[in-house]
């Protein structure tokens, strides 16, 4: 039986990060992961996706270009999109592990249970560790309706090999605004069912209504206020049944994909055995990152109650927990994050929405406009660029930043710096950028 000072399940973000310092302290260190290592970033979330985008933003310039400098044929090759984003990722697995292994850390592969609040099992093998650490992030949601069987899920979206003529994605969230826009590009015939009634429902109203416009542009059929019933599969087809209006309606597609949401990956864990209390929102922490009814136990990145799904947010997470394993006292700040979906264009936030900021009676003046004439827009032909900005009139403290255009997800990082460093909207906005340039703009807002 082996006996750690920590042993940590799952290796992504936070808990390779985690394991990797609590190795460096001089700890005796063991690390479980029920997949290959490296977790959803790496290959099958941030990295692989951006770099399969590299090609629908090339698609979506040259064909914006055509006839102002570009002719030809334009179009995707999905094969050799997947080869390219697999030829970054497909050694990661064995980078990871070689990497954790050189550090010390004991590297284990399987499936397994708490037996009790210092026990762990897995395959046959027991595990003691005087702490623990859950960093095994989230998993799709299941829908709970009939035929859910049919659906796929994220990872398999980065082992499509061929395109069908028609998919649907079920959830017009992150994942299923950034998947369709590049089925789209591809030349797919793509189909969002979004049960509320905005795109991208934690954004900000006014850039996500942009989104939904652009997709239409590009051919998405965008379905809003609809709830997916019920999957039949008719022979190589799928057939969904949905309810909109409260009247029932049906859609044939190839393939269907559940983007209705991530939750916790804790459920097989057991962790009721150990003690340890998980919620909706995943192991429940303390501002330590400390299990808040077992004491030798923390969680880390995207599977914590106090986590956004995101990785930089992981990443801070995971370096609180190792401070706190390795003797330092370290809370859990709380910060402005940006973030941003990479659909095209780019629809970016941070901070207060202009409904959440007059939820909470705030004295604020909102700036927001419609850009799509200024020339960073007119010069690559494109159609899309907004922004809205939410100023608290006391102290001129930006308290919330929204963006959609073709670099948003680069022009919101300066307003994360501003927010984060208590600089004013006036003083962003009198900074001498790079001209021209997106930031640039930020002068005129
Ligand atoms: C399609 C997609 C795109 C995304 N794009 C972005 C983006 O552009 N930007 C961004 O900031 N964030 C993005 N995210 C979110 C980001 O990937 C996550 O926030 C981040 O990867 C979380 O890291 P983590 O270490 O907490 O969890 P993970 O990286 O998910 O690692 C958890 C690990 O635990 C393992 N595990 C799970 N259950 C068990 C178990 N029972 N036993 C042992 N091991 C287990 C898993 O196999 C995995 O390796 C995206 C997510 C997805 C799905
Ligand atoms: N670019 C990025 O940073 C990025 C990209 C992908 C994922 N992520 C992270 O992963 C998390 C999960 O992303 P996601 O896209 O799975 O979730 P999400 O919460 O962003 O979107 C899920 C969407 O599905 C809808 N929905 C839920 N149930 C439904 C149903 N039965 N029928 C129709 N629609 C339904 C919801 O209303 C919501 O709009 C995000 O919160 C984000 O933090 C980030």
């Amino acid at each position: 039986m082996e006996q750690y000072d920590v042993f940590i399940l799952g290796t992504g973000t936070a808990g390779k990060l985690v394991a990797d310092r609590c190795c460096s302290h001089g700890m005796k260190v063991g690390i479980i992961d029920n997949r290959e290592y490296g977790g959803t970033c790496s290959q099958r979330g941030c990295d692989p996706k951006k770099l399969m985008l590299a090609s629908s933003e090339a698609y979506e310039l040259a064909t914006n270009m055509k006839g102002d400098g570009i002719a030809g044929e334009i179009r995707i090759d999905w094969k050799e999109v997947q080869d390219y984003a697999r030829r970054y990722t497909s050694n990661i697995p064995e980078n990871t592990e070689q990497m954790l292994k050189s550090k010390g850390v004991d590297c284990y592969h399987g499936d397994g249970h708490f037996e009790d609040a210092h026990t762990f099992t897995f395959d046959g093998t027991t595990i003691k560790s005087k702490k623990f650490v859950i960093a095994t992030g989230m998993k799709p949601i299941e829908l709970g309706i009939p035929g859910e069987e049919h659906l796929l899920e994220s990872p398999d979206f980065f082992t499509l090999k061929e395109l069908p003529e028609k998919v649907t994605f079920i959830g017009g969230g992150y994942i299923g605004m950034e998947f369709s826009h590049m089925l789209a590009r591809a030349g797919v015939k793509v189909t969002v069912i979004e049960q509320g009634d905005q795109l991208l429902s934690p954004f900000e109203e006014f850039t996500a209504g942009f989104l939904l416009d652009a997709s239409r542009d590009l051919g998405i059929d965008v379905i809003l206020n609809a709830q997916v019933s019920s999957v039949e599969k008719k022979d190589d087809r799928l057939l969904l049944h949905y309810s909109k209006d409260s009247s029932q309606h049906q859609q044939t597609t190839d393939l269907a994909f559940n983007t209705a949401g991530r939750e916790p990956s804790v459920k097989s864990l057991q962790l009721e055995n150990a003690g340890v209390v998980t919620g909706r929102d995943g192991v429940m922490v303390d501002e330590y990152l400390c299990s808040t009814s077992q004491s030798n136990f923390y969680a880390c990145g995207d599977v914590s109650s106090k986590n956004l799904p995101l990785t930089p947010l992981s990443g801070l997470e995971a370096d609180v927990v190792a401070a706190n394993l390795t003797g330092e006292k370290k809370k859990f700040k709380p910060v402005d994050i940006p973030s941003v979906t990479f659909t095209i264009p780019q629809v970016a936030g941070i901070g207060l929405t202009e409904k959440q900021a007059a939820d909470q009676n705030l004295d604020i003046t909102v700036h927001h406009q419609d850009a799509s004439s200024w020339f960073n827009t007119r010069r690559l032909n494109a159609k899309y660029y907004a922004y809205k900005v939410i100023v608290d009139n006391k102290t001129d403290k930006i308290l919330g930043a929204h963006i959609i255009s073709h670099e948003a997800a680069e022009t919101i990082n300066i307003f994360a710096v501003a927010m984060n460093n208590d600089l004013t909207f006036t003083q962003i906005k009198r900074t001498i950028y790079t001209y021209p340039s997106w930031a640039n703009d930020i002068k005129s807002f």
